[in-house]
């Protein structure tokens, strides 16, 4: 299978002389040009298995392949995390300082800025720009490397329901127009299930479940299909949690 396989990944933390356990044996398949959502309660490693995948922390057991892809990730964070001293598109260029080919460069940061609907703000400093604005910069660098694969960790977690809406909107418009290979990671069950082709629940440092989500985009979230998937997804992270939430609608809840 071309992509990335993920075989008995482990990863430890010593803190005050603990050891904690935040990935433990993980064994993942992400095909090439799927969109894979990973969800789970807080703490239970979907940021630790990301930053291994992306390089950012070493594993200590276990082997991580990518097989018929060429390595060009990117990852988009919770936080935007831009330059404050660089206007917009100086800060998406930074993610094309190795291109050698300045009108390649020139097109492919149009092109991005077109896309996120940014060219009137590409001179503007991050302060001058919303929350979401912010956010669609800091997709616009991820999507400047053309990364074969994108990592996402809650990337829209810090927005409000609409800019969070459109933004979702807009990464499924990006992820069926390119042959882009997706992990994304959400508390949201209700985002898991309208982005991702496959739902994949984490507990405790293990994938315990991968659920398949075989509906055509866009989701309609109103529909009897996905709440019913919404259901099963929410079901496996309670199962695997052992609790109850007895006080939230199915509507609201993130974990
Ligand atoms: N750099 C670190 N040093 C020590 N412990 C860490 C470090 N990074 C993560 N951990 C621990 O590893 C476990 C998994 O953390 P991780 O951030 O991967 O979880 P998460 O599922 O992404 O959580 P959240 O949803 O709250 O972001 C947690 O118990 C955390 O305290």
């Amino acid at each position: 299978m071309e992509g990335v396989l993920l075989s008995n990944i482990s990863k430890r933390f010593q803190v005050d002389g603990r050891t904690i356990g935040a990935l433990k044996r993980v064994k993942l398949s992400v095909p090439k040009g799927a969109f894979v959502s990973i969800v789970g309660y807080s703490g239970c490693g979907k940021t630790t298995l990301l930053n291994v995948i992306m390089g950012l922390q070493h594993s200590d057991e276990g082997s991580l392949f990518f097989d018929g892809m060429d390595g060009r990730t990117a990852m988009v964070f919770q936080e935007p995390r831009l330059v404050a001293a660089l206007s917009v598109e100086k800060n998406m260029a930074l993610a094309l300082k190795h291109e050698k080919n300045p009108a390649r460069k020139e097109m492919v940061l149009d092109h991005t800025l077109e896309v996120l609907g940014l060219t009137a703000f590409r001179k503007a400093l991050p302060c001058q720009l919303s929350g979401g604005m912010a956010q669609r910069v800091a997709l616009g660098r991820a999507l400047c490397r053309e990364p074969e694969l994108l990592l996402m960790d809650e990337p829209f977690g810090a927005l409000d329901a609409l800019n969070r809406k459109r933004l979702q909107e807009e990464l499924v418009r990006i992820y069926l127009d390119r042959e882009i290979t997706i992990l994304f990671v959400t508390h949201d069950v209700a985002e898991a299930v309208l982005l991702g082709r496959k739902v994949c629940v984490m507990d405790q440092g293990e994938v315990r479940l991968e659920i398949p989500v075989p509906l055509a985009y866009p989701r309609n979230p109103g529909s009897a299909e996905f709440i019913s998937l919404r259901e099963k997804v929410l079901e496996a992270i309670l199962r695997e949690d052992g609790s109850v939430l007895p006080h939230q609608t199915t509507e609201s809840r993130s974990v």
